[in-house]
């Protein structure tokens, strides 16, 4: 039964205005509101957790949403309840534990996956490999059985190996469409916006860094030579901003000493991704983001890199455009690494 619902029965036979349990007030199951009607059904997986939770809070606000599902293994009875509390349209459900998986995901558009664990001090995202492929794995089955055709925003570590694990599952099952798989690495675009804005000393909305490659290390490489608004930097700020935009995950992870790695930034960057789905689903001109996509780009058959997105999905691939020096030999040190990751994730489903 969702858990929304439990909810409701439990809370109904507890009033103590209805000593009797006869059952003649109002239940919430019998109020008017139909909910739902018109806008996307958008799930979030781990929505118990430090992303998680923050994530839900900021899609029960995005108007796009008229129906949100919670899912988890811990905890959702409660992240639901306090968040379907707040004042906005879309409505919100609760599922916990893989026997309600199937309600948790038949008929949503968007599924957003920030299930899994976190870094420590001294990881590496590939050290979580072992814990998260798993859990991957168990989802995207879940998405090939009950919403085949649904838009995936891939958040679990590490990313350059859980999308390769996630497009294996759905060849696996006959459903793969490369064009709605997409691994968010739009933190590191939040990131560089915000490190480039602080070097040039302007408001962060007004920055555009693209960052391609993958998300991890020397993968995560800025293309500081195409900002927007141009502009020119000395050799100081370009090794200045290319090591803190790499390395700004294992900042917040040292900084949290132990309590987990980025949840509110990501949260915030998962948000703006999702909405940027969204709108391309609607039908919106121009939605352009950096994603970790099956990619042509390249000779990798994955990469992260500016697409334009749309009803289908990704529907268009920008060219990565003239890059410096400095940013040919960072993309050869990335395309190397990043080529492992993708093979190491791939062969984690074709072993078996
Ligand atoms: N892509 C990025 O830019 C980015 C940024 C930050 C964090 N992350 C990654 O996101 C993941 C989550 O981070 P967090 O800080 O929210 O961790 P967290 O531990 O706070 O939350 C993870 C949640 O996943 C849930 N979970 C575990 N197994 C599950 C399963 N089988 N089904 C559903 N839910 C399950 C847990 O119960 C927990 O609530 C980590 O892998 C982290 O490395 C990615
Ligand atoms: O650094 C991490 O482990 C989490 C995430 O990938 C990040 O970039 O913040």
């Amino acid at each position: 039964m969702e858990v929304s619902r439990r909810v409701e029965r439990i809370s109904a036979h507890l009033m103590p205005s209805n000593p009797k349990n006869d059952n003649s007030f109002l239940e919430r199951a019998n109020c008017r509101a139909k909910g739902g009607a018109s806008g996307f059904k958008v799930a979030i997986l781990g929505a118990a957790g430090g992303i998680g939770q923050s994530l839900s809070l900021l899609m029960k606000i995005n108007p796009l949403v008229s129906v949100l599902h919670l899912y988890d293994v811990v905890n959702t009875p409660g992240v639901t309840a306090d968040i379907s509390h707040m004042d906005t349209n879309a409505v919100v459900r609760g599922f916990l534990g893989q026997q309600q998986l199937e309600n948790a995901l038949t008929g949503m558009d968007l599924v957003i996956i920030p299930a899994g664990v976190p870094r420590k001090p001294g990881m590496t995202r590939d050290d979580l490999f072992k814990i998260n492929a798993g859990i991957v794995r168990t989802l995207c089955e879940g998405i090939t059985m009950y919403c085949p055709h649904t838009v995936v925003n891939l958040i679990s570590n590490p990313v350059n190996s859980t999308v390769p694990i996630a497009a294996e599952v759905f060849k696996k099952a006959g459903t793969y469409n490369p064009k709605r798989l997409l691994g968010v690495t739009m933190l590191d675009v939040v990131r560089a916006n915000t490190f480039v804005a602080e070097v040039l000393g302007i408001n962060p909305i007004d920055v555009d860094v693209p960052v391609i490659g993958g998300h991890a290390g020397t993968t995560i490489l800025p293309l500081l030579s195409q900002v927007k608004p141009a502009c020119s930097f000395t050799a100081e700020e370009i090794n200045y901003l290319t090591n803190r935009i790499q390395n700004g995950g294992t900042e917040v992870v040292e900084a949290k000493a132990g309590a987990g790695s980025a949840t509110l930034s990501m949260a915030f960057a998962a948000s703006k991704f999702a909405d940027a789905c969204l709108r391309g689903l609607r039908g919106d001109a121009n939605i352009v983001v950096c994603a970790f996509v099956d990619s042509q780009v390249t000779e990798l058959p994955f990469f992260a890199s500016k697409v334009r997105l749309g009803r289908a999905g990704v529907e268009e691939f920008y060219p990565l455009g003239p890059l410096n020096e400095y940013e040919r030999s960072g993309l050869e040190i990335a395309k190397k690494e990043l080529g492992q990751s993708i093979a190491k994730g791939t062969y984690f489903i074709t072993k078996a």
